[in-house]
C-alpha cells in the first residue's frame, strides 16, 4: 500500500520540541522517491548562532554499525567470511568462548559487556577522560573481557558497542585493509557519499558541520561542546561522519539490495524482538510505527549528537532526523516523533 503524504508540519513541529527540551538545534531530511523535503530548527553553533542547515555533517554514533555489517554481510557474499563461524576462527584467541560466531556479534547476542557503561557512568568526566584519547580494538575488547558476560552465546539480545569493536577486527583482518578504506571502497564511493569519512583518530569533521553538545548529568548545568574528539572509544562503532542526505542515500541503497546479495540482506533482516515496537537484525534495527508501517535503519548516540536513520522496507522513502545534543532522554524520545511524521503521516 502506498505511504501517505509524509507530515512535514509535524515533523517541524517534533524538531521544535526538541529544541525546547534543551537540543541547541535538530534537523529532518526526507526523501521520498526523489523528492527531499528539508526541516531545521535552531543552531548549529551556540558560539556564533549560526543556524543549523541539513547540509551540516555530524558525527552519527551507532549507525555506524550498519556500515560495518553491510562491509561484513559482503564479504560472506565473497565466501570470505561465515556468518556462523566461531569469531575465534579468524581472530584466534581473541573471544574466551569458541562458541561466539561472527553472526552473534552483529546481532547482539554475544554476551561481551559493553565497556561504555562504565567509560560513560558519569557523562561529563567520562567523556573529557577519553576525547583525546586513541585505543587500539584490543584495547575496547581487553576492558569488556574484565567483566562477565551478559549471556551465554545466543541466549540473549544485550545491546553491547563490544559487539561492533570485533567487527571492526574482523573487517581489518580479513580485508587487510583498515575500515576506513573498507568503508571508502565498498560504500562511500559506490553511493557517492561526499559528506561521509571515517576520519579517526582525527578530531576535526571536515568541511561544514553542526557543533556538538553533551548535556550533563547534573541538571542546569551548562552544556560541554563535545564536537572535538577522536570517538576512539567507538571506532568501527560509532565513530562515521555523514550527513542527513547521505544516510538517506545509504539506507535507500541498502534496502533496495543495492550494497549485498538478496540472501544477505535476508540474512541482516531477520530480527531479534527487542521490546514491543523495535527489533535488531544484524547491524540494523527495525521499529515498528503506531500506523502499522516497519521501518529499517539505526539510532546513534555519541556525545553532542542524537541520530535516527530509516527507510521503509523497500527504500523509496528515507528519514534522518538529528539534534544537536546527547545525554538528554527527552531529546532522544521526542526525536523518534520523526518516524511517524515521515511514515504515518498527518495523524
Ligand atoms: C543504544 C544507543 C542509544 S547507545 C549506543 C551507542 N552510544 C553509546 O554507547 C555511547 C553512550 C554514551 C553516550 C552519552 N551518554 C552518557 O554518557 C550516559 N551516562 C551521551 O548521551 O552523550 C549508540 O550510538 N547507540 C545507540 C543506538 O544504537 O541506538
Amino acid at each position: 500500500a502506498a505511504l501517505p503524504a509524509p507530515d512535514t508540519a509535524g515533523l517541524a513541529a517534533v524538531l521544535k520540541s526538541a529544541v525546547a527540551q534543551g537540543a541547541p538545534g535538530a534537523l529532518a531530511r526526507i526523501d521520498d522517491r526523489g523528492r527531499a523535503h528539508l526541516v531545521t530548527r535552531g543552531v548549529a553553533d551556540r558560539a556564533t548562532g549560526r543556524a543549523l542547515s541539513t547540509d551540516d555533517r555530524f558525527r552519527v554514533g551507532s549507525v555506524t554499525k550498519t556500515f560495518s555489517a553491510v562491509v561484513l554481510l559482503q564479504l560472506v557474499d565473497e565466501h570470505r567470511l561465515v556468518l556462523d563461524a566461531p569469531v575465534n576462527r579468524y581472530l584466534p584467541g581473541l573471544l574466551p568462548d569458541d562458541r561466539i560466531t561472527v553472526r552473534h556479534v552483529l546481532g547482539h547476542r554475544s554476551g561481551l559487556y559493553d565497556y561504555t557503561n562504565d567509560m560513560f557512568a558519569s557523562s561529563v568526566s567520562g567523556f573529557e577522560a577519553v576525547r583525546t584519547k586513541v585505543f587500539t580494538y584490543r584495547q575496547l575488547v581487553a576492558l569488556s573481557l574484565k567483566k562477565p558476560r551478559t549471556n551465554a552465546p545466543d541466549a540473549a539480545y544485550a545491546y553491547s558497542n563490544t559487539n561492533f569493536v570485533v567487527a571492526g577486527l574482523l573487517i581489518e583482518k580479513l580485508t587487510g585493509q583498515s575500515v576506513r578504506t573498507a568503508y571508502r571502497n565498498r560504500i562511500i564511493e559506490p553511493l557517492k557519499l561526499a559528506d561521509t569519512f571515517y576520519v579517526h583518530p582525527d578530531t576535526a569533521i571536515p568541511g561544514r558541520y553542526a557543533r556538538g553538545y553533551l548535556t550533563p548529568d547534573t541538571a542546569g548545568a551548562p552544556l560541554v561542546d563535545a564536537t572535538a574528539q577522536t570517538v576512539s572509544w567507538a571506532q568501527s562503532a560509532g565513530a562515521i561522519i555523514s550527513s542527513a542526505r547521505d544516510l538517506d542515500v545509504f539506507y535507500s541503497a541498502l534496502l533496495k539490495g543495492k550494497l549485498m546479495s538478496a540472501a544477505r540482506l535476508a540474512e541482516m533482516e531477520r530480527f531479534t524482538p527487542v521490546n514491543s515496537t523495535t527489533a535488531y537484525g544484524l547491524g540494523l534495527r527495525r521499529r515498528d510505527l503506531s500506523c502499522g508501517v516497519s521501518v529499517y535503519g539505526h539510532t546513534g548516540a555519541v556525545q553532542g549528537y542524537y541520530t535516527y536513520a530509516f527507510g521503509t522496507k523497500d527504500g523509496s522513502r528515507s528519514l534522518t532526523a538529528m539534534a544537536n545534543t546527547s545525554n538528554n532522554g527527552k531529546v532522544l524520545d521526542t526525536l523518534a516523533g520523526a518516524l511517524e511524521s515521515a511514515f504515518c503521516g498527518k495523524r
